[in-house]
């Protein structure tokens, strides 16, 4: 059996719906809360509560940072974005999670945004900008599981070099304001931890629904999706379906946590339902403003074949050397690649030209990617994720008068196949002066009853 996690993204995705969520599926939210107390970091307070949004049951979590007073900021262009998600502030809200006091300007700051609330004052928020290396390093000599430790890396890691690459930096020179904050590192780690607690072994996820407009933050004002989302997405095989809101329903720290964890993008996967989660969002969208997490189980194993998804990736090109072609094969599948082949095509101006095909897992999708831009001339690259069914495969060491060979066995419709692995048969043909064939008869007769 399998245990798949599938995030239905209906209303976007930001750090603490991505906890929220995860909690509510049924983890102790205390014994979450104590995990994440082994991060070490101090000075702030986790709320998680069940509550009630357009009449259905979800979890809210809030983290607040000590002596915190209210975020206070008026808001430009759209609903209190900037909170739709990571930081805590302490709106009340109606039962449909419509705020009551919408905001409380008793700092008399004036702030027209949450980011410039951690940029320039300090009523709460955490100001201290961090780089990869501080976060990683308060990761690192935690006590929290190893899978935690290593999820949460990857989360900041890929935020980290979305914003080096949006603002012309290094990773080392890249450092954090918002998503530094105690806030958004007890999100993601708390993300990291529940996904470690629930044991699962495969996350995927809905296309995911994001607003539109535009945001303020410390950066001034800036397009929905934010840079830092639309650079994450390229590589993700994760698709955005934009809605007719006005508000960012889909943060960095959000869309960090679902491009590092998932592993496939599309409908939810055949599966035996055991608990659905919702977490709540903070921005008032006018409708439900939840991520819905559903953890169920499902046979590996469907008339005795595995079922997975794979990326393939094809470009068309008539401009590159058969050498560079033949070299830049070899290097995909030192990298990674499951599969890389040519198929020769007819191109426009009659160009006889060459298909690249490269079958891949989606977590290498981005690095296969970058080496086929740079390994060759085309310009271009067809990504689509794609579902594979693969026979259930035992590899085994048979002794033969020829010497050890490993074997494949499947297993088809009852019947067992055997496949001597390729390697050792040219071998022991080149060494005893045997053709290719000869040495898998005599494998293959280990076989016979
Ligand atoms: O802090 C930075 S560098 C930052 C970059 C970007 C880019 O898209 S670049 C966007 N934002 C916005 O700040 C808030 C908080 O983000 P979190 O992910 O930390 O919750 C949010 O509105 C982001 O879009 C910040
Ligand atoms: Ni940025």
């Amino acid at each position: 059996m399998e245990r798949i996690l599938y995030f239905d993204c209906f209303a976007g995705i930001s750090g603490d719906m991505s906890i929220a969520a995860l909690i509510d599926l049924g983890l102790n939210p205390e014994a979450v809360i104590k995990e994440i107390a082994k991060l070490g970091v101090k000075g702030y307070q986790i709320e998680i509560k069940k509550v009630n949004r357009f009449s259905i049951s979800g979890t809210d979590v809030t983290v607040r940072l000590n002596g915190e007073a209210e975020c206070v900021h008026d808001h430009g262009d759209i609903p209190c974005n900037g909170h739709n998600h990571d930081h805590s502030h302490n709106h009340s809200r109606d039962e449909n999670g419509k705020h009551q006091n919408s905001h409380d300007h008793s700092h008399g700051h004036g702030h027209s945004d949450h980011a410039d609330c951690d940029l320039e004052h300090s009523h709460g928020h955490d100001n201290r900008e961090r780089s990869l290396g501080d976060i990683s390093h308060i990761i690192q000599s935690s006590e929290i599981s190893q899978r935690a430790k290593e999820i949460a890396i990857a989360v900041f890691t890929e935020i980290a070099k979305a914003e080096a690459a949006v603002h012309g930096k290094t990773v080392e020179e890249v450092h954090f304001h918002e998503v530094g904050a105690i806030d958004s590192i007890v999100d993601i780690v708390g993300a990291a931890i529940c996904i470690d607690m629930l044991q699962v072994d495969k996350i995927y996820c809905s296309p995911v629904h994001e607003g539109q407009g535009f945001i303020h933050c410390r950066h001034g004002r800036l397009p929905v999706p934010v840079p830092a989302v639309i650079k994450m997405l390229g590589g993700s095989g994760i698709s955005i379906v934009t809605e007719d809101i006005q508000a960012e329903l889909v943060t960095p720290t959000g869309f960090g946590i679902l491009k590092t964890i998932t592993e496939g993008c599309g409908k939810m996967p055949e599966m035996l339902v055991e608990s659905v989660g919702y977490g709540f969002g903070k921005t008032d969208t006018g409708r439900l403003n939840a991520l819905r997490a559903i953890l169920g189980t499902r046979s590996i194993e469907k008339d005795g074949k595995l079922r997975d998804q794979v990326i393939l990736m094809e470009t068309n090109i008539d401009n590159t050397s058969g050498e560079a072609l033949g070299y830049t094969a070899e290097r995909l599948l030192n990298a990674g690649a499951l599969d890389a082949y040519f198929t020769p095509i007819q191109m426009k101006k009659n160009r006889p030209a060459t298909m690249l095909s490269v079958i891949c897992k989606k977590e290498d999708s981005e690095k296969l990617s970058e080496l086929i831009f740079k390994e060759t001339a085309t310009i271009g690259i067809r990504i689509r994720e794609t579902e594979r069914i693969t026979l259930d495969r035992k590899i085994s060491t048979v002794q033969t008068e020829l010497g050890e060979v490993r074997v494949k066995l499947v297993s088809v419709s009852g019947l067992e196949r055997v496949q001597p692995e390729y390697e050792d048969c040219a071998k022991i043909a080149a060494e005893k002066n045997l053709s290719l064939n000869e040495v898998y008869e005599i494998v293959k007769m280990k076989f016979m009853k």
